[in-house]
């Protein structure tokens, strides 16, 4: 195992933590801990959140900066980079600057990839030298999302989203828009009608969903979603209703909804159109798919 190459981890330098939408989940199973086994297909955004780090020489873990609803402690940024001194013994200290875009309690993945940053980039700026694999296990224990962030692929997942596969995906686009509400994760996976037995598919019957106006499979996750959560139907029948043939779907476990296009004029089109008739605190952004972590330099992502 090499260790992780990444480009333009400096301190001192906004770094980037993009979101996540996935393509379409399956829930497959359920493990003897109570968490799903799901497929799911992760694209990343070039849209996120940013992290700045400047070294601090008391071996302490700061975030300088306050996030509305999370305590400095209980952030998933502050955690993992505790983790990592827990893990390796480091003795470095860091300080912490979050600017947060994403919504939270999004399905985007904002904590997770921020975590996510945290690791790629502390690994790096300590000098930890911990292989890609160490620092995806390490993300797995702060929550099901971090892995695929630090893999840094686009990726089909299994497990709980630990089991990743790179994919290939045709250039696109997306509206996202993101309903003024926040939907807790567990609250959807505990629900009793949440269906929890889909039939298992293979990466080769989700790669070989040719079309763009097509999306594989389902959101197993959206039927709840949207019945817990009156925006989330509310912003699926909206962007429905005016998204043409584009494929409509809520990302994770929500609330934000995705409209997927071709065509980034498109994307930007549908959220001129829908922008007015938005209510109070509804946002939306139109961002391209990357196939690739921005973070990351080309290069397998087994290395
Ligand atoms: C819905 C997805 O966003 C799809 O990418 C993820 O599966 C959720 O990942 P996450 O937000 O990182 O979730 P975690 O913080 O690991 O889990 C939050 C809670 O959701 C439930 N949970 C999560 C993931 C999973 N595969 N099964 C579950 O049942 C568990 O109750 C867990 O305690
Ligand atoms: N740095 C962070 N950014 C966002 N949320 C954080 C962070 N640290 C801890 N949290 C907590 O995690 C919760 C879920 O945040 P997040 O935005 O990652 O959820 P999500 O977008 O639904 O992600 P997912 O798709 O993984 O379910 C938040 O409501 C917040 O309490």
């Amino acid at each position: 195992m090499s260790a992780l190459q990444a480009v333009a981890v400096e301190w001192g330098v906004w770094l980037p933590a993009p979101a996540k939408i996935n393509l379409f989940l399956h829930v497959v199973g359920r493990r003897a801990d109570g968490y799903h086994l799901l497929q799911t297909a992760f694209r990343f955004l070039d849209h996120g959140d940013r992290l700045r780090f400047t070294p601090r020489a008391d071996g302490r873990v700061h975030r300088l900066n306050d996030v509305p609803g999370v305590p400095e402690d209980d952030d998933l940024v502050v955690r993992a980079a505790r983790l990592l001194q827990r893990e390796t013994g480091c003795t470095q200290g860091v300080d912490i600057e979050v600017d947060k875009r994403l919504p939270m309690g999004g399905g985007l993945g904002g904590g997770s990839s921020d975590a996510a940053t945290v690791l790629i980039a502390l690994n790096r700026l300590w000098q930890l030298g911990l292989s890609r694999e160490r620092l995806q296990a390490i993300g797995l224990t702060l929550g099901a999302d971090v892995p695929v962030f630090v893999f840094g692929r686009s990726a089909f997942a299994e497990g709980v989203g630990e089991r990743l596969q790179p994919l290939q995906l045709p250039p696109a686009a997306y509206l996202v828009v993101a309903p003024g509400v926040s939907v807790p994760t567990p609250r959807i996976f505990a629900d009793p009608d949440l269906t929890r037995d889909t039939e298992a598919c293979k990466i080769a019957d989700f790669a070989a969903s040719p079309s763009i106006d097509r999306l594989f499979g389902r959101n197993d996750l959206q039927p709840v979603a949207a019945r817990l959560y009156p925006e989330v139907s509310q912003a699926i029948s909206l962007l429905a209703a005016e998204a043409g043939a584009a494929v409509v779907r809520m990302s994770g476990s929500g609330a934000c909804v995705f409209a997927q296009y071709a065509d980034i004029e498109a994307a930007r089109q549908l959220q001129h159109r829908l922008a007015a008739q938005w209510p109070a605190g509804w946002q939306g952004f139109v961002a391209q798919g990357l196939d690739e972590h921005p973070l990351f330099r080309s290069s397998p992502a087994g290395e």
